[in-house]
């Protein structure tokens, strides 16, 4: 088992990595199950698929399991499952000393650990992630949320879970899409200051994807490092440091609300394609080479990633799309700071663009 751990203060916890590592969670989870009884928030896909193997190993150590499946999709992320899952919790006489187990992708692990956050003003949760997106991403660092109408994630909190159990064996019951829509996340640590990372993806990105699981350790491992030590110079997003996690995300979370939040285009889809917008822009501001924003744009279209507006199905509209960044949480003052690069593994926060501008470029982007 390879443990990363996440250094922050009295908020420390640890990720565990390991095939097979559901199959005995409790080796892992029994410090954090105070009752005979744990609360599994899932959803439907991952109840049906990978519960089953949490249930044997918790069974075997005499606990109960008490299951909240919710529906699948970005849909869940709302107030009313909020809300639902909250009263159930209650309902459940959760205290503030048991933790929540979130067993599923990233909404499931996003909206669990806001109900952790405001539960009787903060209850533990531990995340068990099943998408390769969770695994190298949302399971660690503490960003929780639900979407608002105005847009994506922007009602939420920053709550640490006391554990992340990683096992890569989950990933088998996955579908492709949704592999493929994770590596987008995976590239990304490549990208933003670690381009022998991006290297390795340019190599071995092929077996992420074929299920090739020594390829897909090695991708959530170097990931979830990656994001440990962000996460642990810049908690809260304070310092710019953390920042650096939303490479093409103004980009993508525009994309997703142009798809209605939908499955039309997964978040990890709009993130690959907001990833070549932010390098495309780079370059048209002459800040990088032409050459590294193609090299970004081919590598994600030879992963079956979207990689620009036409394939993101989202037209070339810089108005909308710059409607739809106002929302952004990086806001300043009214100026919205964007991640531009350099490089590749050169990513920075800069904080005189233009919305005008970016909008100009959309128009005319592919
Ligand atoms: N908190 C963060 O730091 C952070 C980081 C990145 C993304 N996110 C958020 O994560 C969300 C996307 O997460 P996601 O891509 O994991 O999507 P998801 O949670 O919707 O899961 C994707 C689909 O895969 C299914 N599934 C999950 N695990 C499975 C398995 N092992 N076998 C079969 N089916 C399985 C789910 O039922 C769902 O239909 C977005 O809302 C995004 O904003 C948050
Ligand atoms: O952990 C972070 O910090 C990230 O930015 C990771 C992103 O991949 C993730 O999608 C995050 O939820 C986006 O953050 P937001 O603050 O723009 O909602
Ligand atoms: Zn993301």
């Amino acid at each position: 088992m390879t443990t990363v751990p996440v250094e922050l203060g009295t908020r420390s916890y640890d990720i565990e990595i390991a095939d097979g590592l559901l199959d005995r969670a409790m080796n892992v989870l029994a410090p954090f199950v105070t009752r005979e009884r744990m609360v599994v928030v899932t959803d439907e896909a991952v109840a049906k698929r990978q519960l089953p193997r949490l249930k044997a190993s918790v069974d075997a150590a005499g606990i109960t399991i008490h299951p909240i499946v919710l529906p699948a999709g970005e849909g869940t992320k709302s107030w009313a499952q909020l809300e639902m899952l909250t009263d159930q919790l209650l309902q459940l006489g959760i205290e503030r000393g048991d933790h929540v187990v979130a067993l599923g992708g990233g909404v499931i692990g996003d909206l669990t650990g806001f109900a952790a956050a405001i539960l009787k003003r903060g209850c533990g949760f531990v995340q068990i992630p099943t998408t390769l997106l969770a695994q190298v991403d949302s399971s660690v660092g503490g960003k929780t949320a639900i979407n608002s109408r105005a847009g994506k994630n922007l009602v939420g909190a920053f709550h640490q879970p006391s554990l992340v159990l990683i096992d890569p064996s989950v990933l088998d019951t996955l579908p492709p899409r949704e592999l493929r829509a994770g590596y987008a996340e995976t590239v990304k640590y490549g990208l933003i200051d670690d381009a022998d990372f991006f290297r390795w993806c340019e190599t071995h990105g092929a077996d992420v994807l074929a299920g090739e699981r020594a390829a897909q350790i090695e991708a959530i491992e170097r990931s979830v490092s990656a994001k440990a030590r962000i996460v642990g110079e810049d908690e809260t997003e304070r310092s710019g440091r953390r920042a650096l996690l939303n490479l093409g995300h103004t980009f993508g979370h525009a994309l997703e609300a142009e798809t209605g939040f939908s499955d039309a285009l997964l978040h990890g889809e709009a993130v690959a394609a907001g990833i070549v917008l932010a390098f495309r822009y780079s370059a048209h501001k002459g800040l990088c080479s032409e050459d590294d924003a193609q090299r970004v744009s081919t590598h994600f279209e030879a992963a079956g990633l979207p990689h620009g507006l036409s394939s993101a199905g989202v037209r070339a509209d810089g108005k909308r799309l710059g409607a739809h960044m106002m929302h952004d949480k990086k806001m300043e003052g009214g100026t919205l700071p964007f991640l531009l690069a350099r490089g590749i593994g050169e990513t920075f926060l800069a904080r005189d663009v233009d919305l005008e501008d970016v909008a100009a470029f959309l128009n005319s982007a592919d």
